[in-house]
């Protein structure tokens, strides 16, 4: 190829690259034009070779940081990926700001791996399966479906799209998916393409199922983690190049580049899945509501739980109202209404194996009539923790502070925190006696108690163990659905967004210990796992029951559970957190730090809070005492943390901004590290 005349006499790129830090690097670039902003870069970094992203082609006129004869040469890649647009730059470096990430950090982790590597595997051609299934008929919607539907069509979508946030509120069947599909449709008509974001690959299939059933022979790809790096890079370059018209994806995805984008859904929005744990950590609900107002396109965000936060954006109860509330209160099959909420008291019973009278007969009604039962318990393995009633020894794990989980299935104890694991010892390591008990109840214990007490009955665990893979988990939705299944034993992971039509009994067990945690949102998120889990009952011809076994039958958490109240118990909740200053009412960042002692972790934090307290004077930020943190060591690593606080977003980020530079100054041990976490989720 002829080398291309030059516009400029210097060419010189700026580039963000995937280091955590605060800047970025020029190189030298013979072959450089304006228009290769936003193309990628191999680039020579230290010893090695990274893969960048050019932010800009400096001019004659512009100072590089280096003198031309100190910059190294990149390569700039023109492979089948157009150079990336304007708007994906101003939503990475949104994140950037706001997260207080560094920009090349951002815009690397927001591009699939395979377009990370420097030496990239050969691309095989791979045909698409394509299930050809009968189109799925639209149903007739219903009055409140229809009423929503119409006041997000309002806001243009597939015709003149503008910024319009909306909160579909609707009760565990209203039929929420229904709205999103007529959306959608309305949007592709358009000419647009629709991005649907779900909380777990979990609930893709189901979803991917029925979109696709939908809109026959219309461009869909799905992008999550379980993707292969291949199919991931098809999926993300077809939804740029604009040949997917339906993008349906976990958090990732929110970073595709879209060119017609129209429509963004954001599904179960209150699911705490949609933040991001580690590296930027950032809220892809968050993310999606800035991004919409970006593109000027409606936003909807879905749930029959919301968070409080979009609860409160929606309701306006003390905050400006930002988004349009639209409600369902109805179940959407005709036949269906929501289960009535039993309390089972269980202080003045004695369980068997945990399960109360009442609930083991109505799991026996269930099997003499062939319907479906769940019996929810929000913790896997056998036992959490292995005990010595003689000398009082229980199974610790050695890297952390946490007990080790007994998994009798294939005879380990292990850590959930940090993966640890050991063999089950066949003594008290400490004293010897051989008469070592499990304490407490995973789902693998209820499994067994459960087909003891109904040998008859076919049992189906399903928990981040039994489903390890979407694929397992597809595997167990299947049989579920075939009706191969008398009883579900699970975890949360059956509470969400699940429709099957024969289960009628939901029995939950193990709630009480969440309801006096030490967490301020522990209430917010039981609600949400009970509502939901409870709202897999009877959503189709069949009635349904939920039943809840506590000690705390007065408790007002499951007053508004039976009265089916999300409202009541958002508004009690809002009221708690105003008085108490927590957000919504407050806007928080959490300064973390880990590392081998206690020590230079706190040592770290209150030199930290030193120079931010100078930085802000009498100013708008609160900031807390640095403490150890709840779960104090994980991984072999002592963590503590440092809130700061304030009733203005933007105080904090101006705030933010200044400080994370003088964080950076400190001097720490080596084997310190620390991050900033904005809107933390956790404590
Ligand atoms: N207009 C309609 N007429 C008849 N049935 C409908 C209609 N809309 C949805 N349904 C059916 O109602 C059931 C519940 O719908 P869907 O799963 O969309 O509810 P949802 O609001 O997403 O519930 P959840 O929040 O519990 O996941 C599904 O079986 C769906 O096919
Ligand atoms: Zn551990």
């Amino acid at each position: 190829m002829p080398p291309a005349p030059l516009p400029i006499p210097m060419p010189v790129i700026r580039v963000a690259l995937d280091v955590p830090l605060h800047r970025q690097f020029d190189y030298l670039a013979p072959d450089a034009q304006p228009d290769d902003v936003g193309r990628r870069v191999r680039a020579p970094f230290g010893r090695g070779t990274r893969i960048g992203v050019i932010t800009a082609v400096l001019g004659a006129d512009e100072e590089g940081d280096l003198p031309l004869d100190k910059l190294k040469a990149a390569e700039i890649l023109r492979d089948d990926v157009p150079p990336l647009p304007p708007d994906w730059f101003r939503l990475t470096e949104f994140c950037s700001s706001y997260y207080q990430a560094p920009i090349g950090e951002v815009m690397l982790a927001a591009l699939p791996v395979g377009l990370r590597r420097t030496d990239p595997p050969k691309a095989r051609a791979v045909k698409a399966k394509v299930k050809v299934e009968a189109p799925q008929v639209a149903p007739e919607l219903t009055p409140g479906q229809a009423e929503a539907v119409a006041a997000v069509l309002a806001a243009g979508v597939g015709t003149a799209p503008r910024f319009a946030p909306f909160l579909l509120y609707g009760i565990t069947g209203s039929g929420k998916t229904e709205v999103y599909l007529r959306l959608v449709e309305a949007a592709l008509a358009g000419g647009h393409q629709a991005l649907l974001l779900v909380p777990e690959i979990n609930l893709t299939p189901q979803l991917e199922e029925r979109v696709r059933r939908r809109f026959p022979g219309v461009g869909l790809v799905s992008l999550h983690s379980e993707l292969t790096e291949a199919a991931r890079t098809r999926h993300w370059k077809a939804a740029f190049k604009g040949e997917a018209r339906i993008v349906l994806g976990t958090r990732l995805s929110i970073f595709t580049p879209l060119p017609d984008l129209g429509l963004i859904v954001v599904d179960e929005e209150h699911d705490p899945s949609f933040k991001q744990q580690d590296g930027m950590r950032y809220s892809a609900r968050d993310v999606a509501v800035f991004r919409a107002w970006q593109r000027g396109v409606p936003i909807v965000l879905g749930s029959a739980t919301p968070s409080l936060e979009t609860w409160a954006n929606a309701t306006g109860e003390g905050i400006p109202r930002r988004y349009t509330l639209l409600t369902l209160v109805d179940r959407a099959n005709a036949a269906a209404s929501l289960p009535p909420v039993r309390l089972l008291d269980t202080r003045r019973e004695k369980l068997q194996d945990g399960l109360s009278a009442a609930l083991l007969a109505a799991l026996q009604v269930r099997l003499e009539r062939g319907e479906q039962s769940l019996v929810f318990l929000n913790r896997r393995g056998y036992a959490p923790v292995l005990a010595c009633p003689s000398c009082g020894w229980i199974s610790r794990c050695r890297r952390c502070a946490a007990n080790l989980v007994l998994h009798l299935a294939d005879r380990r104890l292990r850590c959930h925190h940090c993966g640890f694991e050991n063999g089950i010892p066949r003594a008290c390591p400490s004293c010897g006696n051989q008469d070592i008990h499990p304490f407490g109840r995973g789902t693998q214990r209820l499994e067994t108690t459960l087909q003891e007490r109904f040998p008859e009955a076919r049992i189906l665990r399903v928990d981040r163990d039994s489903a390890k893979s979407r694929k397992q988990w597809e595997a167990l939705a299947e049989k579920i659905h075939a009706g191969e299944a008398d009883i579900l034993v699970g975890t949360q992971m059956l509470a969400k967004g699940h429709d099957f039509p024969r289960l009628t009994l939901v029995g939950v067990t193990g709630a009480d210990a969440a309801l006096f945690a030490a967490d301020w949102r522990a209430p917010e998120r039981l609600f949400a796992q009970l509502m939901q889990v409870g709202g897999r009952a009877g959503r189709a011809e069949l009635p349904g029951e939920v039943l809840i076994q506590t000690e705390h039958p007065e408790h007002p958490l499951y007053g508004a559970l039976q009265q089916h109240d999300f409202a009541a118990f958002a508004a009690s909740q809002l009221e708690e957190r105003r008085s108490a200053g927590f957000p919504p009412y407050s806007y928080q960042v959490m300064l973390r730090a880990e590392a081998p002692e206690m020590g230079p972790a706190l040592e770290y934090l209150a030199q930290a809070r030193a120079l931010g307290a100078d930085l802000n004077g009498n100013g708008p930020v609160l900031l807390y005492d640095p403490v150890p943190m709840r779960m104090a060591r994980r991984a072999n690593l002592e963590r503590a943390q440092l809130l700061a606080e304030s009733t203005s977003r933007p105080a904090l980020q101006a705030f933010l901004a200044e400080w994370r530079p003088l964080l950076e100054g400190i001097k720490a041990p080596s084997r310190l590290r620390w991050h900033l976490e904005v809107d933390p989720l956790e404590f």
